[in-house]
Parts: structure tokens; sequence; C-alpha cells
């Protein structure tokens, strides 16, 4: 049993005590890929994360209020928020207070795997979710990225090989990750991102190179392999400045 299993677990056990439908509420999701896709820089998604079960603690006692607030400052196209509390100490509360302070789009970084957790996501203020090939069959992924688009949720389908790549590609997505991490054996690797791309870079998608990014040559492999965005979360956790962070991981688009 690996720890993403167990994290999956887990949700299956939280979900028991969810009600049978979670309604949501008015609103309306801010865009995301319009605006990673508007300039000639890559774009960036700024992750919170307190702590993660590769590395235990990074920085458990920040606010999220204000790493949010400088992560705008430093022009981050995005920013994610990881709810999941055993491994990560996130939680929807802290998605709700980085969603009241801040109006770039926000992403709801979760183990999705029931269509109420995105209804609950959507009400504390989401406005991108995460589905992860790996935890999902091709069923699952299909109906909960319809029932995030029906609530006009963008959504990141994750993968990590290339068979979860072709599964992804079934969906006819908008916005695909490649997560550079093995969510299984919390193995990083940019080649990852490198490897899937030179097979599988279709115009249209937006692909963003996910974990393990710390410079801005990490940041120009990324987008030398075709990336549009990527996904940061550690190296802006650590930092003491990680407005700069943003603007030196900003680099140009590659043609
Ligand atoms: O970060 C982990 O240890 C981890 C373990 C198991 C499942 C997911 C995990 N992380 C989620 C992510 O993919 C990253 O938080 C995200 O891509 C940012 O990565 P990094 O910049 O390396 O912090």
């Amino acid at each position: 049993m690996t720890i993403l299993d167990d994290i999956v677990e887990v949700k299956k056990r939280q979900l028991e005590s969810y009600p049978e439908e979670i309604k949501t509420i008015e609103r309306t999701p801010v865009p995301f890929k319009v605006k990673a896709e508007a300039d000639g820089t890559l774009g960036i998604i700024s992750e919170i994360k307190r702590a993660s079960p590769s590395k235990g603690d990074i920085n458990p006692g920040i606010s999220p209020v204000f790493q949010a607030e400088q992560y705008v400052s430093g022009g981050t196209t995005a920013i994610s928020v990881l709810t999941e509390t055993d491994y990560f100490k996130g939680s929807l509360d802290d998605l709700q207070a980085v969603k009241q302070a801040v109006d770039v789009p926000v992403l709801n970084k979760d183990f999705i795997i029931d269509q109420r957790q995105i209804a609950k996501a959507y009400n504390h203020g989401a406005d991108i979710i995460l589905l992860i090939a790996a935890i999902l069959s091709d069923e699952e992924m299909k109906s909960l990225y319809d029932y995030a688009s029906e609530l006009n949720l963008e959504c990141i389908v994750e993968v990590h090989d290339e068979e979860e790549m072709k599964r992804a590609l079934k969906l006819q997505p908008e916005i695909i990750g490649i997560n550079n991490r093995n969510l299984k054996t919390f193995e990083v690797d940019l080649k990852t991102t490198e490897t899937l791309l030179e097979k599988y870079n279709h115009p249209g998608i937006l692909f963003i190179g996910e974990s393990g990014i710390k410079t801005e040559s990490d940041a120009v492999r990324m987008s030398k392999a075709g990336a549009g965005c990527l996904l940061v979360g550690e190296t802006l956790m650590r930092d003491n400045t990680p407005a700069e962070v943003i603007r030196k991981l900003k680099v140009a688009k590659h043609d």
C-alpha cells in the first residue's frame, strides 16, 4: 500500500459522512487558461503547501493569505492551495481564505474521487480543480470532468506517464498537467515532461510542467519542452522572497 493509496482510502472514509448531494452556490469562476496564454512568458501557478508526504514539514506555520499576497505581488498567474489534511496540513478553509484575499484564479489541489468534493471546492471558491489520472478510471475521470465543466470550473488533468497521457487525451481536455513527481515512489525527474511532450504536444492544449522546479534554468527546460505554464510549490514555500522567485521563473515561452 502506497501513501497515495492511503490518501485515497482516507478520502473514501470521509465521503461516507457527506450528504448524498451537495448543492452549489451561485458564482462565476475566474478564467485561468486564457490568462496563462495571454502573453509570451510562462504562466505560473504558485502553490501553498505546508507539508508533503515526500518532504514532511515544509513551512507549517505559514499564513496562506500572507503567502498568497506575496505570490500575487510577484505576478503569479494563479494560486494552488493544497487542501488535503493528513499529509499536506491544508484545508478548505485555507482555500476560502485565499480566494477572498486575491483576484487571481485559485486551484483546489486535492485528491478528487467524487463529485461532492468538486461541489465543496466550488462553494469554497475554487476556479480550477485537479483530476489525477493515477487515482481515477476513465469513466470516473470523464464524469468528474463533465461535472466540473458544468460548473464552469477549469480542470487540470494530471498525468505522469504515457499510458495516463493517452487516457487523458481521450477527454479532449483544455489543460494537462504533467507531474514530474511519481506520486507512488516520489521520484522527481524533469525528463518526464520533456519525454511526454516530445510525443504528445497537441496544439490547443495548455501543458503545465509540475513539481521539482527550482531554478530559472529548470523553467527554461520546461518551456523548451513545450510547457506553457509551471506549477511550483516547495521552492516558493521555502524562500523568504517568493515574489522574486516567481519573476525569475516567468521565462519566455518557446515557439
Ligand atoms: O509533494 C508530494 O510529496 C506529493 C506526494 C504524493 C502526492 C502528491 C504530492 N504532491 C503534489 C504535487 O504534485 C506538488 O505539490 C506540486 O506539483 C508542486 O510540486 P513541488 O514544486 O515539487 O513542491
